[in-house]
């Protein structure tokens, strides 16, 4: 897509391009929807690099990301994964949610994002040198995680990290307007109502309503559907199942809409 709209949150721009060239991993921490892979999309377009997103889950191996031998009518060949063909490419490789794949991806991921910068393929035995403009970028939801799954200190400790949040106040005024075409004042609103939500997630809520949510909602506004309605279907629907708490959500909307 050309020409990304990227509202940056802070130093985050050149934090990133600074880890680009001199060849550094980088990790994103922070909540869902708060705008990391737009941020990442944002920075492969600077760059000018292919970017290769995968979205990890908890059956994600090794062998997703590195690539496997297919069987066709002549016989057995090998097939590149994504990951393989960002080193190959000089591609930007994003992991998101990368606490969800499976702990063997560790064994692809470390030599990549340490100073060998290389990929061992056991299963065809060619150990690959990441081509220059590689880069490994992953985010994490810390929010998300127990004991069981945060990220090993092995893992953390080779990435430059970076920690993303809602965006302050007049930065999710100016996403809102830009991405739906809302108008200020509306998006003005959306934005303290998001805020009031969010500190309910202190007691109630497991997550916070995202700017992804109120990006949603203010595109419905904007195509016809009736403010509340439309807060009711964005922000308090996605956000919990329990009736005790809607109803809390419900009586927040109604003071703003
Ligand atoms: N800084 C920003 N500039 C422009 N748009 C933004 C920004 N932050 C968030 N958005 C909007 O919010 C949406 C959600 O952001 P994004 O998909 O990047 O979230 P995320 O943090 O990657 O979420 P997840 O962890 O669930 O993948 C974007 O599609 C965009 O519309």
């Amino acid at each position: 897509m050309a020409n990304l709209n990227y509202i940056s949150q802070n130093n985050e721009v050149e934090i990133f391009l600074a880890a680009a060239n001199n060849r550094l991993p980088v990790l994103l921490k922070g909540p869902t929807g708060c705008g990391k892979t737009r941020f990442v999309q944002y920075m492969a377009e600077q760059l000018e690099r292919p970017l290769y997103t995968i979205a990890c889950h908890d059956d994600l191996s090794a062998t997703d990301l590195v690539g496997r031998h297919l069987i066709d009518g002549s016989g057995t060949y090998w097939q590149d994964g994504p990951l393989t063909r960002a080193v190959r490419e000089g591609a930007i490789c994003y992991l998101d949610e990368v606490v969800e794949a499976r702990k063997d991806t560790t064994v692809v991921l470390h030599p990549l994002s340490d100073h060998r910068r290389e990929l061992p393929l056991e299963r065809t035995g060619e150990l690959i040198q990441a081509h220059p403009n590689f880069m490994l970028v992953m985010s994490y939801n810390p929010g998300y995680q127990n004991a069981m799954k945060g990220l090993k200190p092995s893992t953390r400790q080779r990435f430059v990290s970076l920690s993303f949040d809602y965006p302050q106040t007049d930065h999710e005024i100016v996403i809102l307007c830009q991405e739906t075409g809302i108008e200020k004042q509306t998006a003005s609103l959306l934005i303290s109502l998001a805020q009031d939500l969010r500190r309910l997630q202190e007691h109630d809520l497991e997550e916070a309503p995202s700017t992804r949510l109120l990006v949603y909602c203010a595109i419905m506004i904007k195509s016809g559907v009736d403010p509340k309605q439309a807060c009711y279907s964005c922000l308090a629907e996605p956000l919990s199942d329990d009736a005790e708490t809607l109803k809390t959500i419900s009586r927040i909307i109604d003071n703003y809409f």
